[in-house]
C-alpha cells in the first residue's frame, strides 16, 4: 500500500508498481474466473482479464444479444462460454455481473454453487448492503469481495486497449480463506485498474448511487437542460445554445480539467471568463447543495435502492428505460448535438 496525500488527507492506495500483474497472475494461478453476465461490465472485465493472461470463462443465458456478442468477442461455446449454471459450477471465483436487479432473481442458483473455498465477487456494494431487499446473504465459508471500476465497462475496456487504466475501489466483506484481500486486489489489477482505493460495501454503494444520480449523470443533464432552455428562450439558435452548453465543455474545457484541474482550465480561459466563473460557481453550489443533500438522504435511507429494484425488476424494464432515453435523444438539445457531432472535422 502506498500512502499518499489527497488534498491534506493521508490515504493508502494500491498501485500496479507495488502489486504488478505478474503477482496478480501468481495469486490467481489456480483459479477459474467465471464472469456471470455479459452486459456492460462483463465484457470489459472479462476481456481485460483474458488479455492479461488469467483463466476466464463467461456465463450467460443462451440466445439473445449478449450471448452473440460474447461469441463475436472470441468466447467459444463449450470451451470458454457456458450457460450460467455450468459456468457457476466451473468457476472458483464467481464474478456476479448481472444487473443489480437481476442478481436478486438468480441468487438462489448462485448460492447453491458457492461451495466452501470459492470466492464471490461483485462490482457494486448493492446486493450485500441492501440484503433486506435483495435476499443476498452469502454462505459463511466463501470469500466475498468487490472491485468497482469507477466508470463504464466500455471505458474500462477502451482505456485498457489504449494502455491506460481506469481506477477502481475495492472492499472485502467476508474473508473465509484468510487470503480474501490479496485475492481481491489481484482481481482489481487483473480487470485493468489503474490504481485501487479501499472502501467498504456500504460506502461504495452510497457514494456510487449519489455520484451517478448527481454530478456524473443526473445533475449534469439537469444543468445542461436548464441553461439550454434559457438560451433558447432568449432567441439563441440551437447550434449556438448547444455549443455554449455542451460541445465546448466536452471538447475543449473538460479535457483541460482532466489534465490539470479546474484552476488550470480557468487560467487558460479569458480573464473575462475567469471573473464571471469565479463569481458564479458559489451561487450554483448554494442552489444545488440542498438537492444533493436530499439525494444523499434518499440514498442513505434505502429509498433509491428500493426504486431501482422495483422498477428494474419489471418484465418490461428495458423497454421502459428505452422510452425515457428516447425522450432525451429526441429532445431538441440532443438532436442539435447529433448534428453538431457530425460536423466535427475528424468525423467527416
Ligand atoms: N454498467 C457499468 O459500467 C457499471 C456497472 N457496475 C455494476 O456492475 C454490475 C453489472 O452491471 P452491468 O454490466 O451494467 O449489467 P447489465 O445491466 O448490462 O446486465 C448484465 C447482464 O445481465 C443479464 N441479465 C439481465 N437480467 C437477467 C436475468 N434475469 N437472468 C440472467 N441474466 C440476466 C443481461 O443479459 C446482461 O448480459 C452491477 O452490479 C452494476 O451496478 C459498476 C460500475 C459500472
Ligand atoms: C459507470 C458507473 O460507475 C456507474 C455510473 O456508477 C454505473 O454505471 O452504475
Ligand atoms: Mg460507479
Ligand atoms: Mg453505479
Amino acid at each position: 500500500m502506498a500512502k499518499l496525500n489527497f488534498g491534506g488527507v493521508e490515504e493508502e492506495v494500491v498501485t500496479r508498481e507495488e502489486f504488478p500483474l505478474e503477482k496478480a497472475r501468481e495469486v490467481l494461478a489456480d483459479d477459474t474466473i467465471a464472469v456471470i453476465g455479459y452486459g456492460v461490465q462483463g465484457p470489459g472485465q472479462s476481456l481485460n482479464m483474458r488479455d492479461n493472461g488469467f483463466n476466464v470463462i463467461v456465463g450467460q443465458r443462451k440466445g439473445g444479444k449478449s450471448w452473440d456478442k460474447a461469441i463475436a468477442d472470441g468466447w467459444v461455446p463449450g470451451e470458454t462460454l457456458f450457460e450460467i449454471e455450468e459456468a457457476l459450477e466451473k468457476g472458483t471465483i464467481i464474478c456476479y455481473l448481472l444487473s443489480d436487479a437481476a442478481q436478486i432473481e438468480l441468487w438462489p442458483t448462485v448460492k447453491k454453487a458457492l461451495t466452501p473455498g470459492k470466492s464471490l465477487y461483485f462490482s457494486h456494494g448493492f446486493g450485500i448492503t441492501y440484503k433486506d431487499k435483495t435476499g443476498i446473504v452469502p454462505p459463511a465459508d466463501v470469500d466475498v469481495f468487490l472491485v468497482a471500476p469507477k466508470g463504464s465497462g466500455t471505458s474500462l475496456r477502451r482505456m485498457f486497449v489504449e494502455g491506460k487504466g481506469l481506477n477502481s475501489s475495492f472492499a472485502v466483506f467476508q474473508d473465509a480463506t484468510g487470503n480474501a484481500r490479496t485475492r481481491c486486489i489481484a482481481m482489481g489489477i487483473g480487470v485493468g485498474s489503474g490504481y485501487l482505493f479501499e472502501t467498504d460495501f456500504y460506502r461504495e454503494v452510497t457514494s456510487d448511487l449519489t455520484g451517478e444520480r448527481g454530478t456524473l449523470m443526473g445533475a449534469i443533464q439537469g444543468i445542461f437542460a436548464a441553461q439550454y432552455e434559457v438560451l433558447r428562450a432568449n432567441g439563441h439558435s440551437p447550434s449556438e445554445a448547444f455549443n455554449e452548453t455542451v460541445e465546448e465543455l466536452t471538447q475543449s474545457l473538460m479535457p483541460l480539467v482532466a489534465e490539470n484541474g479546474m484552476d488550470w482550465m480557468y487560467a487558460n480561459c479569458s480573464t473575462t471568463a475567469q471573473r464571471g466563473a469565479l463569481d458564479w460557481w458559489k451561487p450554483f453550489r448554494d442552489a444545488t447543495k440542498p438537492v444533493f443533500e436530499k439525494l444523499y438522504n434518499s440514498v442513505k435511507s434505502g429509498e433509491q435502492a428500493e426504486i431501482s429494484i422495483t422498477r428494474n425488476s419489471k418484465a418490461d424494464y428495458r423497454e421502459k428505460l428505452e422510452v425515457e432515453l428516447a425522450e432525451l435523444r429526441d429532445s431538441e438539445m440532443w438532436r442539435a448535438g447529433s448534428t453538431v457531432r457530425g460536423l466535427r472535422p475528424e468525423r467527416g
